[in-house]
């Protein structure tokens, strides 16, 4: 019998999602542009290869399946997926569906969901999330294409998918790029989350001179509250992990310099591009990047004075609770962005199936995720979540303790750029009468630029003092 669906590249994620679903019931062609990785995969695979279908040509691969054809691509994002949609396409016919599983910048997924259109081929952008684990016993998906492909693909994507209470962690979520764009929101959400976390780490370990076992402790005691979390999980139980080589915790071991693939940066250069700041996300990105110097922080260390004021290291309850106020902030900031995208790109894109779908299986997932779906279905005052009812109550109990912490944080010299981003994002929207009135005189003054007014509409300039 032919392969319900073809998996392509058995990388880490890829291998993982052919075994899933393998495990769905699913019959699965695969193949690798290495093919001497195959036969350790069908091994591996143990008594699931009888419903792997190996590959060693592409041409083989595309013949194994069934029509409509299904192809899921796992590869490196970027110039390789063009490289084989020209390779595919030709061996493709009517209705066939390509994907691109990977973490593909959605201006790419748009271009190529245009070039496949008018050809009879379908492609699918769609966001994958939950690392390794995930993929092999339930991602969250995020897909982005037409709705035949999505007809195609939902039983398979729903079998293998995570499930929340019983409801499976994907969706269709418009056409082209929508997939793509909110799996890199939900990384760049994703990039805030850690560093706010690892903020909350350096005022324990810098601030109280906490060990990381002790800290981590403590977060895996936040997970019996609203802190509840995949994140909160990994770093409590990494923190509390012990080095084999030198008996140290492995944290105390491991090199302050941040990796980076791409999906922060793109969340925060589309925010850009779209008159938005998600400055708690781009606050993280740009951590990311100040601990790539880590030889001018040595330099930095002795040379710069700490200049530190007296201030007493928050209490563990500040810490949760000014985590959980900056969280809801940091996620409201990808929310606006995915409200502002779905009307920069007409996608209509359902702000509570995302959050519901994110809720089990993708690296965010956390419980807050639950309460978010009903306040995106809810009241929301000027389409914010922060205004929401629900959102703005939990907000109003917790960001006292925020201040707090960045009020400590800032006396103690102790880095807090993401906590501090967020709550000046808070601030900012509280004000009903902001400070721009004075950045539009700056720049009436010196470039004419002009200004509207507050009593009158239309343009104006004002005859400023000749300063010479
Ligand atoms: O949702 C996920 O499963 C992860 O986000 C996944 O996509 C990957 O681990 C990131 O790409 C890491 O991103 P960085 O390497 O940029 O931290």
């Amino acid at each position: 019998a032919k392969a319900d669906i073809g998996v392509y590249g058995l990388g880490t994620m890829g291998s993982a999602l052919a075994l899933n679903l393998a495990d769905n019931g699913f019959r699965v062609a695969v193949t690798n542009r290495e093919v001497e990785w195959i036969a350790p995969f069908l091994t591996e695979a143990g008594p699931l290869a009888e419903s792997l279908l190996p590959a060693s040509t592409l041409e083989e691969f595309v013949a194994a399946l069934n029509a409509p054809r299904t192809i899921l691509f796992m590869i490196p994002s970027g110039a390789p997926m063009d490289a084989m949609i020209d390779m595919v396409l030709p061996l493709l016919e009517d209705g066939d569906t390509i994907i691109d599983g990977g973490n593909a910048d959605f201006n790419d997924t748009r271009r190529r969901f245009a070039r496949l259109a008018g050809t009879g081929a379908h492609f699918v952008g769609m966001g994958v999330s939950g690392g390794e684990d995930g993929a092999r016993h339930g991602p969250s998906m995020m897909v982005g294409g037409s709705d035949h492909s999505w007809q195609q693909l939902k039983p398979m994507a729903e079998a293998i998918a995570a499930k929340f209470e019983g409801s499976p962690c994907v969706a269709h979520l418009g056409p082209d790029g929508a997939g793509h764009f909110v799996k890199t929101v939900h990384n760049g959400i994703e990039y805030a989350d850690m560093q706010m976390i690892a903020e909350v780490y350096g005022i324990l370990r810098d601030g109280a001179g906490w060990e990381a076992p002790r800290i981590g402790a403590l977060f895996e005691g936040w997970q019996a509250g609203k802190l509840s979390s995949y994140l909160i999980e990994v770093t409590a139980a990494a923190l509390q992990t012990t080095d084999p080589d030198t008996g140290l915790p492995m944290v105390d071991v491991i090199l302050d310099q941040a990796g980076q693939k791409g999906t922060g940066r793109w969340t925060v250069i589309e925010a850009l591009k779209m008159g938005q700041s998600a400055n708690a996300i781009e606050a993280a990105v740009g951590a990311r990047g100040w601990s790539s110097e880590k030889a001018a922080r040595e330099l930095a260390q002795p040379i710069l004075s700490a200049g530190t004021l007296e201030a007493t290291v928050p209490v563990p309850e500040d810490l949760e609770a000014a985590l959980l106020a900056a969280r809801i902030l940091a996620h409201a900031q990808g929310f606006r962005l995915l409200a502002a995208a779905s009307d920069e790109f007409d996608w209509s894109l359902d702000l509570a199936r995302i959050s519901e779908i994110w809720r089990a299986g993708c690296i965010i997932r956390s419980a807050l995720l639950d309460d978010f779906a009903q306040a995106l279905r809810g009241e929301m005052p000027a389409g914010h979540l922060i205004l929401s009812p629900v959102i703005a109550a939990m907000l109003a109990d917790a960001i006292p303790a925020l201040r707090r912490v960045v009020v400590a944080g800032v006396s103690l010299g102790v880095p807090l750029p993401a906590l501090s981003a967020s709550l000046a994002w808070y601030d900012t929207m509280r004000h009903a009468r902001g400070t721009a009135n004075v950045i539009q005189a700056q720049r009436d003054f010196f470039g004419a630029h002009g200004f509207e007014r507050v009593d009158k509409q239309g343009k104006f300039h004002a005859n400023w003092p000749d300063l010479a």
